[in-house]
Parts: C-alpha cells; structure tokens; sequence
C-alpha cells in the first residue's frame, strides 16, 4: 500500500482504539495493512484497501471520516466500511462525501452522535446505509438521490423533524423506529410494518395517529384568486412579446435574404465545406481527426437564422448558455458518422461541451421537443443528460458536457495494453450501468424512449471514474407514431420489429455486448459484434470456458464462478431471439447479486 494511504489508515484505526490505548499489534507503520494482512483490512491485489470491517472489535475511540476519506487513495478505493457493534464516539463529518466508492457503510450500534450529514446524499454507490442504535439528532437528510440504496436503519437514536421520502419500491430493509420524528409518515405502501414505531409525533394513514386535515384548501382558493389577477397581468406581457418575438423574426428574415445574396461571394466557413474529406473517428484515445482546426460547427446561413431557438433545458450547469455562445466559441470536430458529427466546443468561461449535430433524422420537432423534455425530467446520476438543444426540420443540435477521463471502450483498449482494469471494477461498472439503464428504461417505457445504440463508447468515465450513459434516447428505431430514425436496423440485434419494446430488447442485446467486452477484454470495435458473440458461443460450447475470460482477470485471481455468472447472463442478454432476453430490471438484479458476493467474500477475507 502507498506509504501515504497507510499512514491514513494507521490515523484513522488509532483514533479507534484511542480510550484504552489498544492497537492490534500489526495495526502500525512498520507493517504493511496488506502485504500483512491486517485484521479487519481487505485489499485488492495488495496494492488498494477494498474493505474495513471491525465488527465487535471493542473500540472505542472516535470514528475518524477525515483521516480516512481525505485520503485520496483510500478513497478512491474503499467499497465497504463496517465498524457495528463498538463503542465507537465522534460525528459523520462532511469528508464522507470524499469516500464516494462506499456501497455498504454500518455503524449500528455505537455512540456516533450529531446531526446525520447531508453529504451522505453525495454517495451515489451506497447500497447500505445503517446508522442504528446510535446517537444522531437533528434531521434526517434527503437520501432519495441514492437510486440504489437497497437498506436503510436508522432505529433507535434522536433523530428529530419530518422523515424525508424514500424509493419504498427499491429498498429490501428500511426501519426508523424510536426516534422523535414528527409529521406525516411517507407512505411505504403497505411494507415495513414497524418502522415508524416509538415516534409518538408522526401521524399517517398507515398509523394509529392520523394526521389533521389539512386547511390548504382555502388557501388554494386565495390563491385561485390571486392568480386570475396575474393571469390578466401575464396575458398583457405575452401580447407584448408576441408582438416584439413577430417584429423580431421580420427583421431577421430581412436580413437572411440579404446574407444570402452576400453568401454566394463570401461564404462563411462551415464543417460543410468539408463534408466529403475522410475522417477517422474512433475511440477517444485512438482517434484521427484530420480537421482540427478552429471551425464553425453550423453553417452560415443558420447562425442568421436562429438566434433564440437554441432551448436550454433545466440543468444549472449552462444556466444562460445562448445559441451565440455556441457560435462563438472554437469548436473541434471529434467525429463524424453517416447521420452525425460531433464537436468539442471551450466556452469563454471555460467550460467544456459536445455537440452532436445530427442531419436528417426523420422525427418531428414537437417530437423531437417532447423527447428531449421527458428525458430532462428523468434524470440519473449515471446518465448524461442533455444540457441544451436545438431542433430545425433538417437538423438538431444536442449540447452534452464533455467527458474528460474518456470512454469504457478507452478503458478496455487501456487494458488491452496492459494497463490495470480489475475484476471488481468491472463488475462495479457493469452494475452500475445495469441500474442506471433499468432506471430509465422503467421512467421511459410508456413513452417507448429506450436508448437506441448502447455500446463501450457511449459509456463514459465521469470525474469521479464512474460510469455514465451518453446519448441516451438518441438513436431510436420506429416508435408508435411511426416516423423513423437513424438507426441501422439489424436483425440479429431485434431492432427491425416495430414497435418500442424491441428498442428496449435492443438495449439489453447491447448491454449484453459490453458484459462480453468486460468479460473477455476482446473488443467488438476489433472483432464485430456478431463475430465477438459467436466466438464466446463456440468457447462455451466446448465447455473450455476459463479460456474465454481476459487474461489479466485470471492472474489477478478473480473469481471464476461470479465470472461464469456473468458471462451467463451476458449470453441471455445476446440471445438471438429478442422475446427470450431478459428485462434490464432482471439482469440488474442479477449483477447486484454478484457484486454483493464479491463484497461479502472480501469482507470474509478480512
Ligand atoms: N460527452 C463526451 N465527452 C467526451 N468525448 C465524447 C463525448 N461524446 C462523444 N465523445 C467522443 O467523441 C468521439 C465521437 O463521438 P460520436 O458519438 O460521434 O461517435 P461514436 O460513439 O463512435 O458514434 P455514434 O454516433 O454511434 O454514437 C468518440 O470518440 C466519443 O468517445
């Protein structure tokens, strides 16, 4: 272990055993916490600490998150930290945050005092949250950001205040029973029977204590009132800005026409002018762009023409963002497909964005609008969402935040030249990609928007090296309404039936590729898609299946049984027949299995 982890992790272990002065013998700076298999300490290949689990040690010092967590390798690499059962003192202090690997996090049964953190809400991978029988007071944070969150105890402390909603849907445990919560009880649908036990000062349908109609609804009515005095007042602005939008329009379409005429002799430079030069665009790390230099990524003629209609969604990230800021800023060609390119483009504030511009997709504007709206609504930590975008019938614009740490399909190649991609990094990737795609596919399947094109490059490594889906919604085959888009339609893949739930099969068939590519190190990009999954048929098949695994997972000893259980899943996943492939929703409970017997059996280890 790097001699600066170790020094963190001595700190924070010594802050545990400060009262009686009672250190493990090995828990010193003379050993290595890995190398000499510290009590309570799990590594990964020697080299990281994966897990800290102290359970009943008779500690009794104060639990340390800043030593621990403002370690950056620590906490790059800490998935699970358990300390239940101690006599453990001291707070949660923001650092956690830092400690954002953290799936399982326990620390029942101590005297851990304080408010709960609101950083807590910051750790997108916890799985387990168990803070019970301690002493927390204050309010409880909003913990809904969590989307996997699948237990969270908190019995049997002070916790005082509303008790903010939970997804009841996802969790498996959830009890917050002999606290002082007071107000009305979120509705659990019927699952956790005691969980509110012991607060007297709740009220709910589900409890004894119902809660006291509300008098909101004379207040509606006021407000009713109020509002038909602003509605008069709103109308008179909107008749104004109609007028001005209508004045506004006249003026620029005068103008068009003269530019037109002044085009003819001074073209602008545009990405058309060379639309038919080669360009070789492949993965981040290994592509060739022959364009590099400064360039408008719209032509023209349609910088005069749209200023306003760039539509900058919710995301307080490009708060103010105009269509001009676009059009000024240096932009960079990273790649350019049949239908689309994509540009890199600095904004005078330093921010870095994408933009895809895509060319004839036959999808209407009020289609293409109400896409884009609903996707802005759903929205997933690990999903990119689009920031802003901008619809004419001959092309659309879609603003992305550019991705600095690169693609899955970067990282695979990494790892084809040697460079470290650990087994449970691959499995903690595909788990979260898994999540996240089910996620969406539940938000979305009503409006049949799946994600079109899955694949390694769409996968992108976020600040944090977390994975994100890119493009989400963007490729879609023939939706209900029947209009088309860009999509190759492949019959292996299931996409050629219409209809949306084929676009959904579609993902999973994607999804399942990229298990292969994580499993196997071979790439589809080298190899073709039906080539890769063919190959993986026939080694199966022979029943020689250690042979189809990355060589570097079989010397790193990662587990052959979660590895044969993932590949069988990914082959369910790239079943020929759509029909027999399984939900998303399933395979990610089939992958969270995994990950959380990986956890456990580093757990054990320690
Ligand atoms: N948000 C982003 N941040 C950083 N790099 C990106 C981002 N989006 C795309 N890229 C990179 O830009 C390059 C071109 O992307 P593009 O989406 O055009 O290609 P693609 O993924 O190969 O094709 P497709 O159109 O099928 O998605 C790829 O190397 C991709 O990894």
């Amino acid at each position: 272990l790097e001699a600066e982890a170790k020094s963190s992790l001595v700190t924070f272990l010594g802050k545990l055993s400060n009262n009686n002065g009672q250190l493990d013998p090995v828990w010193n700076s003379t050993s290595d916490p890995c190398l000499d298999q510290w009590k309570g300490v799990t590594c990964h290949t020697h080299q990281t600490v994966k897990s800290i689990n102290l359970t009943r040690f008779d500690l009794s010092g104060s639990f340390d998150v800043t030593s621990l967590c403002n370690d950056q390798s620590l906490a790059s690499s800490l998935s699970v930290l358990i300390l239940d059962g101690n006599n453990i003192g001291g707070d949660i202090s923001d650092d956690i945050a830092k400690c954002k690997h953290l799936t399982r996090l326990q620390l029942s049964g101590n005297q851990i005092s304080g408010i709960v953190s609101g950083s807590l809400s910051m750790l997108n991978n916890l799985k387990r949250l168990d803070i019970s029988y301690n002493k927390f007071s204050g309010n409880l944070p909003d913990l809904s950001r969590i989307s996997g969150l699948i237990l969270f105890l908190a019995q049997y402390n002070k916790l005082t205040g509303n008790i903010p909603t939970f997804h009841f849907s996802n969790l498996e445990q959830f009890n917050v029973s002999y606290n002082d919560f007071s107000g009305p009880a979120p509705d659990t649908k019927g699952r956790f029977p005691d969980c509110y036990l012991g607060n007297p000062k709740l009220c709910g349908d589900q409890l004894a204590n119902k809660c006291p109609p509300s008098n909101s609804s004379s207040e509606n009515k006021k407000s009713k009132k109020f509002s038909k005095n602003q509605i008069l007042m709103y109308s008179g602005y909107a008749v104004l800005a109609i007028v001005l939008i209508i004045f506004i329009i006249y003026k620029l379409l005068k103008r068009k026409k003269t530019e037109q005429k002044a085009a003819a002799v001074n073209k602008v430079a545009s990405i058309d002018d060379n639309i038919d030069k080669p360009i070789v665009a492949s993965t981040d790390q290994y592509k060739t762009v022959e364009t590099r230099s400064e360039i408008s990524f719209v032509s023209g003629d349609q910088s005069a023409m749209v200023s306003t209609s760039l539509v900058v969604l919710t995301s307080p990230e490009v708060n103010g963002l105009s269509f001009e800021d676009l059009l000024r800023a240096p932009a960079e060609l990273l790649g350019r497909g049949m239908h689309s390119s994509l540009y890199k483009i600095m904004l005078e504030n330093g921010m870095v964005l994408v933009v895809k511009r895509v060319k004839n997709w036959a999808i209407s504007s009020s289609e293409f609008k109400h896409r884009m709206q609903r996707l802005d609504q759903v929205k997933h930590p690990n999903v990119l969402s689009v920031l802003a975008f901008y619809s004419s019938q001959q092309e659309k614009l879609l603003v992305y935040e550019y991705q600095q740490n690169g693609s899955l399909l970067g990282l695979l190649h990494g790892a084809e030249m040697g460079q470290a991609f650990d087994w449970s990094s691959r499995l903690g990737i595909a788990a979260s990609i898994a999540e996240a795609l089910a996620f969406m596919h539940e938000e979305l399947s009503d409006d049949g928007i799946a994600h079109g094109n899955l694949k390694s490059s769409n996968i992108f490594l976020n600040k944090n090296m977390e994975p994100c889906i890119s493009e989400y919604g963007l490729n879609m085959m023939e939706n209900n309404q029947g209009s088309s888009s860009l999509i190759v339609n492949d019959g292996f893949k299931g996409t050629t039936g219409v209809g949306s739930s084929s676009a959904f099969k579609a993902d999973i068939y994607g999804f399942g590729v990229i298990l292969l590519e994580l499993l196997t190190g071979r790439l589809v990009q080298n190899d073709g898609v039906e080539e890769l999954t063919r190959w993986v048929h026939s080694v199966v098949l022979e029943e020689w299946t250690a042979e189809v695994f990355d060589k570097s997972l079989i010397s790193e000893g990662a587990s052959e049984a979660r590895m044969v259980n993932l590949l069988q899943v990914a082959i369910k996943c790239v079943n020929s027949s759509p029909e027999t492939r399984p939900t998303i929703k399933q395979v990610a409970v089939m992958i969270n299995t995994l990950r959380e017997e990986e956890e456990t059996s580093l757990i054990s280890q320690a």
